[in-house]
């Protein structure tokens, strides 16, 4: 199995306000946030990639449009959790690319949330 994975930047703000009034990510705060697309795939196409980088501009461009500078409880119809981040941009992704197997976004150098069906 081939594995490939490509790296998206954005900055957001958000606030989770369904958690108790005291815990810290009550208040409105941001983050620099990563997102991380896995793609794998048995084989290689003819380019010798599983597929070409360049193709996933498509993620980028939807990030810096609809991500970048925005307050993500804007954004999405549920918490804006590293979770919920991570499987919105694994079904946006799957559904234009059949080699997405896994989406990860990071919050904090510290911190990972995956979501891989
Ligand atoms: N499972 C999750 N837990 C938390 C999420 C999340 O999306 N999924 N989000 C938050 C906050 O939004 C924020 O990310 C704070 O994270 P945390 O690791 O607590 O950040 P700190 O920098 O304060 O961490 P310390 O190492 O404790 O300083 C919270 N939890
Ligand atoms: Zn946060």
């Amino acid at each position: 199995m081939f594995r490939i994975s490509k790296e998206f930047h954005f900055s957001a703000s958000h606030q989770l306000e369904h958690l108790p009034a005291d815990h810290q990510c009550a208040r409105l705060h941001g983050h620099n946030y990563i997102v991380v697309v896995e793609l794998a795939a048995v084989g290689l196409n003819p380019d010798g990639f599983v597929r070409d980088y360049h193709d996933l501009a498509a993620l980028k461009d939807h990030i810096d449009r609809d991500f970048d500078h925005r307050h993500l409880n804007d954004v999405l119809a549920c918490p804006a959790t590293a979770e919920h981040l991570a499987h919105y941009f694994y079904h946006w992704a799957r559904e234009r690319w059949p080699e997405v197997a896994a989406a990860s976004v990071s919050e904090t150098p510290k911190t990972w949330a995956e979501y891989r069906p």
